[in-house]
């Protein structure tokens, strides 16, 4: 099914196989602390990626380093052939959602939103559209501070959301939201997928990620431990469900790397 997310562009190619993200030997240390450790993997179009890991495998440590907002130490991530700075309008092209409360704390929803806009050449109208589609309306003109957690994350997908573009990378997007808002994303993301657009999510909630995404790349202590599509990775792992599948796959590496 086709879905409308009140975009700006009206058809959108057919998704392609072509890759959109490729991740090279992505490394990133700080200090002593490997974070990342010669990651590879790409992301394809039309489809939900989850990003799995437990706390600290270097999930947003390598979401950072595909946005250019931390350097890598070695390898490189290209979005479309280049890196995200290269990018001409990269809000049109990329979508972002890191951290929920990003927003200054004094700034109203509106105001936040509509100067993301102005300073990226998106037409003001797009804000409202935005709000709506978030379910932000009536809080548009609330400050960022007065948002609860489950607000800053739906503005925070507004932002994302704002220059409609192809590719959205969301850091752990259902923080913060209650059981409708958790439902209400879910099938945001899936639509957005569906539409063709390339969504990478990451996440350590196993059930969630079981509903949300076709295909998943798995990270431990910042190594890629499978890349596979959901269906897959739970069967492979002879398991019920992701998280059991998860859990095994981990403790297996994990025991084996104390054994060894
Ligand atoms: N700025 C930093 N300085 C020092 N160490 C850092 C920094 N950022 C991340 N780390 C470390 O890098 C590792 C990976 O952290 P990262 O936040 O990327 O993991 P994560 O998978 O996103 O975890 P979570 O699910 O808890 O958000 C952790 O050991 C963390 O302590």
């Amino acid at each position: 099914m086709r879905r409308d997310f009140g975009g700006l562009c009206a058809d959108r190619p057919v998704p392609s196989v072509v890759p959109v993200i490729e991740v090279h030997e992505l490394r990133k240390t700080y200090g002593r602390t490997v974070a990342v450790d010669g990651l590879s993997f790409t992301v394809r179009p039309g489809r939900v990626t989850g990003f799995l890991g437990a706390n600290g495998a270097g999930k947003s440590t390598t979401m950072r380093m595909m946005l250019d907002l931390d350097r890598p130490t070695g390898g490189r991530v290209l979005i479309d052939g280049v890196r995200y700075r290269e990018l001409r309008q990269p809000l049109r092209r990329v979508g972002a959602l890191l951290e929920a409360k990003a927003a200054h704390g004094g700034r109203r929803a509106y105001h936040h939103l509509l100067w993301l806009a102005q300073t990226n050449g998106i037409p003001a109208a797009r804000v409202r559209e935005v709000l709506a589609l978030v379910g932000l309306d009536e809080a548009a003109g609330k400050r960022a501070k007065a948002l609860s957690l489950g607000m800053a994350q739906r503005l925070g997908i507004a932002a994302a959301l704002l220059g409609d573009p192809p590719v959205l990378l969301l850091d752990e997007p259902v923080n913060g939201l209650d059981p409708e808002g958790v439902l209400w994303i879910r099938n945001l993301i899936r639509g957005l997928a569906a539409e063709g657009r390339t969504v990478f999510v990451s996440s350590h909630l196993m059930s969630e990620m079981a509903l949300t995404a076709d295909h998943l790349i798995v990270i431990d202590r910042g190594r890629l431990l499978a890349d596979a599509p959901t269906g897959e990775f739970v069967e492979a792992h002879g398991s019920g469900s992701l998280e059991e599948a998860f859990l095994r796959l981990v403790g297996g590496v994990r025991g084996g790397l104390r054994a060894g």
